[in-house]
């Protein structure tokens, strides 16, 4: 449905989106993740037709609508946007804001398509409201439902969710994931928190300066990310140092890794092995020890950091693990625990980090 092959934006010389690719099936929803700066709403934006491609092309549908030379309209492409500030008109009400786009079609059948918007975004008999008269929940369910209206191909959102609290934004997330499929809609997704990208997203694209770091499924990215960066950003974890006694197992302070597939390195590599939080299991009848460094309550769970390795050896390894909140350990404490690493993630250890 959706296909960038290429992709590249530039504002006068500088490059801020460089070659991007990839593709949507109809129905599948994508997030594009990122730090401020790293090109994701200049992509949107291009995707969208209100910036020029300046490499490579983007189809929709099979229809090539950018490339050098070639530029379709936003309104050509048939595609809807949700922006962050959600763009609604204050002086119209909820009804007349989602019939904005369809003034082509004749009223009756407007207002019916407006009747079952609202009810689809779960805003029904709110018709009649202006848009102050609504929390900030339901001025971005009006907005979808104004994009909506006039069944585009594609639905392209712009942080939608930023002005809202951290609660509002997931269950909104989820709800909006939803609608979306059930009327399998294609959409991309910009935002940088990666909680909503997962509440959201079938693909996530992971971008860092103009360039896409990953494109994969949520899971993929936390537990087989492609780099240092996107293991970094995707989720909390530590890096504990390793020697490869051969291309499949490594060996750390916490004991022998393996996995049946190659890891691409050979016997002898020194490399950092990603160590995530739900990787450490707190057992305390476990002979494997780990000193307690810090602490913070997460309600149902404790973070812990957690030093380990050879103490007398002057290790300093760190990792950190996530327990049932009710163990409650003191700082400075041995605790026992165990480690299971299903996905063996390691990247080449760099002389500065050695
Ligand atoms: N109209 C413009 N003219 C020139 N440079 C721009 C323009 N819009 C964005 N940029 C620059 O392009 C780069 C990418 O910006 P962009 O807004 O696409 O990033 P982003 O990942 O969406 O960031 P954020 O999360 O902060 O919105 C930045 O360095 C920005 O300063």
């Amino acid at each position: 449905m959706l296909q960038l092959q290429q992709v590249s934006v530039a504002y006068q010389s500088s490059q801020v989106v460089k070659a991007i690719s990839f593709t949507l099936q109809a129905g599948e929803i994508g997030c594009l993740v990122g730090p401020s700066g790293s090109g994701k709403t200049s992509l949107l934006r291009a995707i969208a037709g209100f910036e020029p491609v300046s490499q490579g092309q983007v189809l929709v549908a099979g229809e090539v609508v950018s490339a050098l030379g070639v530029q379709q309209n936003p309104e050509q492409r048939q595609i809807g946007v949700v922006f962050q500030d959600y763009a609604l008109f204050p002086h119209l009400t909820v009804g007349d804001n989602i019939c904005f786009g369809l003034w082509r079609q004749p009223k009756a059948q407007q207002q019916q398509k407006m009747q079952q918007l609202l009810q689809l975004v779960g805003l029904s008999g709110m018709a009649g409201r202006y848009i102050h008269q609504l929390s900030g929940g339901q001025q971005q369910r009006v907005a979808l439902a104004r994009a909506l209206a006039p069944e585009p191909r594609l639905l392209l959102l712009d942080e939608p969710f930023s002005g809202l609290d951290a609660d509002l934004r997931d269950s909104l997330a989820r709800d909006i994931r939803g609608i979306l499929k059930q009327l399998n809609i294609t959409a991309v997704m910009v935002t940088h928190d990666q909680h909503e990208a997962f509440a959201m997203a079938d693909w996530i694209g992971v971008m860092a300066h103009g360039s896409l770091q990953q494109w994969g499924t949520p899971y993929q990215l936390y537990h087989q990310p492609a780099n240092r960066f996107v293991a970094d950003f995707i989720g909390q974890g530590d890096l504990i140092r390793g020697d490869m006694l051969d291309g499949f197992q490594v060996k750390t302070c916490l004991g022998v890794f393996q996995q049946p597939q190659h890891t691409g390195f050979d016997a002898g590599c020194a490399v950092d092995v990603l160590v995530r939080p739900d990787d450490i299991l707190h057992d305390d009848a476990s002979p494997l020890r780990a000193k307690v460094l810090s602490r913070a309550f997460r309600g149902a769970h404790m973070l812990y950091q957690l030093q380990v390795g050879d103490f007398a050896q002057g290790s300093n390894e760190q990792i950190s693990c996530l327990a049932p909140s009710h163990h409650q350990h003191q700082l400075g404490e041995m605790i026992g625990i165990r480690v299971q690493i299903d996905d063996l993630v390691c990247f080449a250890r760099t002389v500065n980090q050695a």
